[in-house]
């Protein structure tokens, strides 16, 4: 614990904390390849939500799924991490901790595909009448 004997709340933890967060998520942007697979796919929603100029809840409703993936990817590689450090060998709830974490993810890649589609597909079928 780097932050041992600092009070809770000092500025020095809270900004450890934040520092540490951000290393997170870079060292995934960096090497993650289903986290880069999202940034690319954030990226290109986004610009479809500007090109279809987006209401402020269908933005909503984006934003939830984009940062949602995101949030639920990183606890991902978290959870393969943490099961990696804790055993080497092939054991059932290693296996059942990485299904489940990986479930975690197609579940809520699921609930993004159908808001995608509530949201896109009418507008572009629109283009095409
Ligand atoms: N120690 C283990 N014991 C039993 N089964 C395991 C173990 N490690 C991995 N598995 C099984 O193999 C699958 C793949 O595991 P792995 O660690 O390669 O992650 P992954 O799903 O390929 O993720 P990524 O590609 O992001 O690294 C797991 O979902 C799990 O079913």
């Amino acid at each position: 614990m780097a932050w041992k004997g600092k009070t809770p709340f000092s500025r020095r933890r809270v900004i450890g904390s934040f520092t540490y967060a951000i290393q997170g998520v870079w060292y995934a942007a960096r090497t993650e390849k289903n986290f880069q697979i999202h940034l690319i796919a954030a990226v290109i929603v986004s610009m479809c939500g500007f090109a279809f100029q987006l209401n402020k809840v269908e933005w909503l409703f984006v934003l939830i799924c984009i940062f949602g993936m995101f949030s639920l990817e990183l606890l991902n590689s978290a959870i393969e991490r943490a099961v990696d450090l804790a055993t080497e060998e092939i054991k059932p709830l290693a296996k059942q901790a990485k299904d489940l974490a990986a479930g975690a993810v197609l579940v809520f890649a699921i609930m993004t595909i159908v808001i995608g589609v509530i949201i896109f597909l009418p507008k572009v079928l629109e283009l095409f009448q």
